[in-house]
């Protein structure tokens, strides 16, 4: 596939099934994510993958997530939650691993760790493998960043949900450049 043709035409695929993504896709796809820009090489990334049973622990992990938070919660929402990591048969959770550095800012790493999920969906699209970046409660829940490891120093980017598209693939929209482009003439208001 042509480069520009795949920086034009990614989309995200919600629908997905079996089969996952083969160990040599898998490889491709963190090696495109490895290649992201990274202010003084800090590498402030990693990724958890999640198949087969451990998704059914991660539903688990949301659903104690869940009524931690509020006890009276209803099954019909636990069992939405135990359900979340079964809509693909891979899951990749991106985290950003944010170093303490004198001239590279967090904001900078978590740009980075962003550039490198961005990667992964293209490589992802590239191989005809489906992905979407999900976030949702979840990414933001102590109780689920301390059950899958993460440290004080880290960030829950997303959850990549990856599989095989589920019928057709939808056409990218097209957004018009110039409504987000400007030229600047080198005026400045003071
Ligand atoms: C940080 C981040 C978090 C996102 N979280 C969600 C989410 O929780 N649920 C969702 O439906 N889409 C979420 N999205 C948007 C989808 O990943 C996707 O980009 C969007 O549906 C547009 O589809 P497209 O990528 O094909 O343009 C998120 C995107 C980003 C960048």
């Amino acid at each position: 596939m042509d480069a520009l043709d795949l920086l034009l035409n990614r989309v995200s695929v919600t629908r997905l099934c079996e089969p996952a993504p083969d160990a040599t896709q898998l490889d491709l796809l963190f090696r495109a994510a490895l290649r992201a820009p990274d202010h003084g090489q800090l590498h402030p990334w990693r990724f958890l993958t999640i198949e087969g049973n451990a998704r059914h622990k991660l539903g688990e992990l949301f659903a104690a997530a869940l009524q931690s938070r509020n006890p009276a919660v209803s099954d019909e929402a636990l069992q939405k939650a135990r359900n979340m990591p079964l809509r693909a048969p891979m899951l990749v959770v991106v985290v950003a691993s944010l170093k303490v550095h004198p001239k590279v800012p967090e904001g900078e790493q978590l740009l980075a760790a962003g550039c490198a999920a961005h990667g992964m969906l293209l490589a992802a699209h590239a191989q005809g493998i489906g992905a979407v970046w999900r976030t949702g409660e979840f990414a933001y829940d102590s109780h689920v960043l301390e059950g899958l490891g993460l440290s004080e120093q880290e960030r829950l980017l997303g959850f990549f949900y990856l599989g095989t598209p589920e019928g057709r693939v939808r056409t990218a929209p097209v957004l018009e450049p110039q409504a987000f482009v400007s030229g600047w003439d080198g005026q400045t208001d003071a």
